[in-house]
């Protein structure tokens, strides 16, 4: 896939945060991009297009052309997509926590099929979730016939990373265009690449990824799945309007003043600084030009609600300290509330939720995969009966 000097950058899923994130600021730094997606309609329109543009919304707001970039359907051609990997300098994924797993395949047959001799390929999933690439590197692990000690796993240096730009589901008859907020941050674990890290301009390369992480996601996510989940249950259907109900934006002042306290103490985050973070983060939900909407961020609210997620990380461990998260609590019990008939963990929640033969405390240890004797487990068990009653 390589010719001359030109870098290549095989990104799985040309989804929103494909497009209008991490395959723009790829392009930016010189990659010719090959998108990868099963979605044949999205593949076939990107690869008969020679651009698109990624339009930013509210103040400063530019447009961006995306050009030099191939399309390859990973479900009609696999053979193409590993064969892409096999000669690929950098491997970014955004397809969902979810779909890691089946992208995992095409990644360790691309890298066994690579010349030995080339640089190492960077692998940087980029979903919102805690050690996402440590995730997908599990699953190339458990592809590769000699696992752990299989040869083609040193082809590769893979590299945890935190994205956040939000970008909103696109409206239709858009085409292949984004549209997204003008804020962006990229932040990648520069240590396992000892020196030689790809050159992104735009990416704040850290020491090690876990404040990183958890500072994105249980700020940004939290805050934003909070103003989904008590939005919907006020009715709103955009999160900028949701936001602006005083009883939505209390209770979402409430879950980070939670997860602030928490932040700071366990990554001894400087509290001015991260005052200023979480204000700008609310300004973000606030923008009105964003088409953002509560069914797109509430997605899945199963996956929001489990282990290692959003609610229940912060929220286990402020109640292992002996603390009540009430405000977190709260959310998810809003969450509870989520019912969306297009979404299939709503709909799987709901149906469990409608279970008489399973007691509030069983369904709590399900949906958050924590002990029943977790101090978190009784508080929400109170908020699962509330919803059944
Ligand atoms: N949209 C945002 O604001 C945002 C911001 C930061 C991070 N993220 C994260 O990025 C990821 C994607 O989110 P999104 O909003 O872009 O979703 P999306 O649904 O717009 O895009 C996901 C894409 O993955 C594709 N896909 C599904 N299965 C695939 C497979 N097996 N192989 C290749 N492609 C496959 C889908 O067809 C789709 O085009 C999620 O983990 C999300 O949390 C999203
Ligand atoms: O993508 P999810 O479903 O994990 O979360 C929904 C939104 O909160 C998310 O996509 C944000 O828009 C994004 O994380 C902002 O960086």
């Amino acid at each position: 896939m390589t010719t001359g000097a030109t870098k290549t950058a095989v990104h799985f899923g040309a989804g929103n945060i494909g497009r209008g994130f991490v395959g723009l600021l790829l392009h930016e730094a010189g990659y010719e991009v090959v998108f990868s997606d099963v979605n044949a309609e999205l593949i076939d329109a990107l690869a008969a297009a020679d651009s698109y543009t990624v339009h930013e919304v509210g103040a400063g707001a530019q447009d961006h052309a995306v050009t030099n970039f191939q399309a390859l359907n990973s479900a009609a051609d696999p053979a193409a997509v590993v064969a892409a990997v096999a000669s690929a300098d950098v491997v970014t994924c955004a397809v969902g926590p979810n779909v890691l797993r089946f992208i995992a395949p095409t990644i360790a047959e691309g890298l066994a099929a690579r010349d030995a001799s080339l640089p190492k390929v960077a692998v940087m999933a980029c979903e919102n979730a805690i050690n996402a690439t440590d995730r997908l590197e599990e699953f190339v692990v458990a592809a590769l016939p000699g696992g752990e000690s299989d040869p083609a796993l040193a082809k590769a240096v893979f590299a945890n990373t935190a994205v956040d730009r939000i970008v909103p589901a696109q409206e239709p008859g858009q085409g292949l265009d984004v549209t997204v907020e003008t804020y962006f941050e990229w932040a990648i674990d520069r240590t396992p690449f000892g020196g030689a890290e790809p050159e992104i301009p735009g990416v704040h390369w850290v020491d090690g990824l876990e404040a990183s992480i958890e500072r994105k996601l249980f700020t940004v996510n939290t805050g934003h799945a909070t103003t989904a989940y008590h939005g919907f249950v006020a009715g709103a259907d955009k999160i900028s309007d949701a936001i602006a109900l005083p009883d939505v934006r209390a209770a979402v002042e409430a879950v980070l003043a939670e997860t602030s306290a928490y932040l700071i103490a366990k990554h001894e985050l400087d509290a001015a600084a991260h005052a200023d973070y979480v204000a700008r983060i609310l300004q973000r939900f606030e923008n009105p030009h964003l088409p953002d909407t509560v069914t797109r961020v509430g997605r899945q609210p199963l996956r929001k609600l489990s282990r290692d997620e959003r609610f229940v990380s912060p929220g286990a461990a402020i109640a292992e300290g002996g603390m009540v998260p009430s405000a977190i609590l709260n959310a998810m019990g809003a969450a509870l509330k989520f019912d969306v008939p297009d979404d299939e963990q709503s709909v799987e929640l709901q149906a469990l939720l409608a279970d008489s033969s399973k007691g509030d405390t069983e369904i709590a240890t399900q949906i958050t995969g924590l002990e029943a004797t977790h101090p978190l487990v009784a508080p929400f068990s109170e908020r699962i009966a509330l919803a059944r009653a």
